[in-house]
């Protein structure tokens, strides 16, 4: 499924209704009749209830007063309150409040603060509130009486619905200016989500989403001009090709590894098994030849290859005059999980990154290692992924991490296609972000995966599925569907205390649930 930003939405109900021939107020009743059986749904006895309405004079204020006449023929005791000049609203909506005019509708206009009272009142006697002060029409800040609407919805704790988006919600970053956003028991979107509903801090208005067709055509809704989309198995399953019965363990991904230091082995290990568990043929772990002991004990299935190093435990220049030569050994190379950050050890990771014709993925130290050269990263043989969490994002582009969270997806947008890199960036709603500007958001995953030792099972399984001949964007937003549902399935045991060991043995049934045997 597709995520819309303000603009796209504006282009499909545009189409729909310059090229398809729908009317405005025929996609308006649909989805004042979803939102009423939203509130419908509440209920056992709709009858006798009451539900305060707050319609602004955009379509979002329209699609209100469309549920206030469902609700008033189900028998609920309706009160509507329209925010802003009725002179300034939209023709649809206006269509609307006419017709529940001419019903004897109780319909409130406020101008004193006599009205507010009212209000006040009127909400402390509903049983549930529509929201329908404003929709993807506007920009933030709100005015005043909206505002003003969204504080006294929200001091009565009722439950709301919200029509399409809570109000005061960003719908194209997910902000909320100074807190005024509705927050809603349940927000009824209209036909797709809108980018602002899944994104922090706008996520925590929502309340349950609710995806309503409004009989707009598929093909408008899944039009490659939308240019986000969520993750999901459907999506991942077209992706991840059927292993073939002739499979051998040098064609179905050699994945090189070069991770770990002193104090850091763990990463190193974590990642290279990560790769054999998605499905991997071969795995080398090439680590500084101090360490060898360590991994050698430590690791059955993966080859462990000895580095020459600059000091004990790191690598350097050196490393690369090894590496170079075997490069055809390997289908992708994974960089950075523990690899430390050494001024030896970033040197070597820049100029190894480049020098070599293999697709790479950059992870933690190898990530730090572009912060300030993130230009190089255009230098390398094919379009790198790097898997970096909000601070290494923060240190590669040089900025802060409060400066990234106020507009993570445009930075992550505009750097991929910046410095031709293909992004997975983690945070609790991980996104993967491609040089063409696409941007798919996970619907995987949960809080017990924030734990040490997460990140180097998610790198290990994309270099495991760019070594298996995905391309860049494919095993970026398989791994991070696959990765995911190993936490989901692994927090079946519970989400607190939940080890990236335990995420690394779900990943052969995560992949088990995409592959459907
Ligand atoms: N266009 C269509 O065909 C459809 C639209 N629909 C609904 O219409 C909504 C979008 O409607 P509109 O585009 O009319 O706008 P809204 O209803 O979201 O906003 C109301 C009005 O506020 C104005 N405005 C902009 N910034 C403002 C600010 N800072 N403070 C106050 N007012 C501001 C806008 O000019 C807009 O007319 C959607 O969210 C959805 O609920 C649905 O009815 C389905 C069909
Ligand atoms: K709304």
């Amino acid at each position: 499924m597709r995520i819309a930003t303000k603009e796209e939405i504006r282009q499909v109900d545009k189409k729909a209704i310059e090229e398809y021939g729908m009317e405005e107020i025929v996609l308006m009743e649909n989805a004042g009749r979803k939102v009423a059986q939203a509130v419908e749904d509440f209920f056992d006895d709709i009858g006798n209830r009451s539900v305060f309405i707050a319609a602004g004079t955009g379509n979002n204020g329209g699609d209100a007063l469309v549920a206030a006449r469902y609700l008033l023929n189900y028998s609920a005791r309706v009160k509507v309150f329209l925010v802003g000049n009725i002179d300034h609203m939209t023709k649809s909506a206006s269509s609307n409040y006419n017709i529940l005019k001419y019903m004897h509708a109780d319909l409130y206009h406020i101008g004193t603060e006599y009205d507010w009272d009212k209000v006040r009142l009127s909400l402390g006697l509903a049983d549930a509130v529509i929201d329908g002060i404003c929709g993807t029409g506007i920009d933030l800040p709100l005015r005043f009486d909206q505002q003003k609407m969204v504080a006294c919805i929200n001091n009565a704790h009722k439950p709301v619905v919200a029509i399409d988006i809570p109000s005061g919600l960003d719908a194209d970053t997910g902000s909320v200016y100074e807190g005024q956003a509705v927050k809603a028991a349940c927000t009824v979107t209209m036909g797709i989500p809108k980018v602002g509903l899944l994104l922090y801090p706008g996520a925590y208005y929502v309340g349950k989403l609710i995806i309503d067709s409004i009989g707009i055509p598929l093909a408008l809704l899944n039009d490659k001009a939308i240019q986000q989309r969520m993750i999901d198995r459907c999506l991942v399953k077209k992706f991840i090709p059927v292993r073939s019965m002739e499979v051998h363990k040098a064609n179905c991904g050699r994945v090189l590894v070069l991770a770990g230091s002193i104090g850091y082995t763990g990463a190193a290990a974590l990642c290279a098994q990560a790769a054999l568990r998605l499905g991997a043929g071969l795995v080398t772990l090439a680590a500084a030849k101090s360490l060898y002991p360590i991994f050698a004990e430590k690791l059955t299935e993966v080859i462990v290859m000895p580095l020459p190093e600059e000091e004990k435990g790191i690598l350097g220049m050196q490393a690369a005059e090894v590496l170079l030569p075997r490069e055809e050994s390997y289908d992708t190379i994974l960089m950075g999980p523990g690899l430390g950050r050494s001024e030896k050890t970033m040197e070597f990771v820049r100029n190894f990154a480049v020098a070599v014709k293999k697709p790479l993925v950059l992870d933690a130290d190898a990530i730090f290692a572009f912060a300030g050269h993130a230009e190089e990263l255009k230098n390398c043989a094919f379009i790198p992924i790097l898997t970096p969490h909000l601070g290494e994002m923060a240190s590669l582009l040089q900025i802060k991490v409060k400066e990234l969270k106020n507009d993570l997806w445009k930075y992550a947008r505009n750097a991929a296609a910046k410095y031709n890199c293909i992004f997975i960036l983690k945070s609790e709603k991980t996104i993967v972000a491609c040089p063409d500007g696409n941007i798919f958001l996970t619907t995987v995953g949960n809080p017990g995966m924030a734990t040490a030792g997460c990140g180097d099972v998610l790198a290990g399984v994309t270099a495991a599925l760019r070594a298996d001949r995905l391309d860049g964007k494919k095993a970026a937003v398989s791994a991070v569907f696959l990765h995911g549902t190993a936490g989901d399935i692994a927090a079946g045991k519970g989400m607190a205390g939940l080890t990236a060991g335990d995420i690394l043995d779900s990943i052969q049934s995560a992949r088990k649930y995409v592959d459907g045997k």
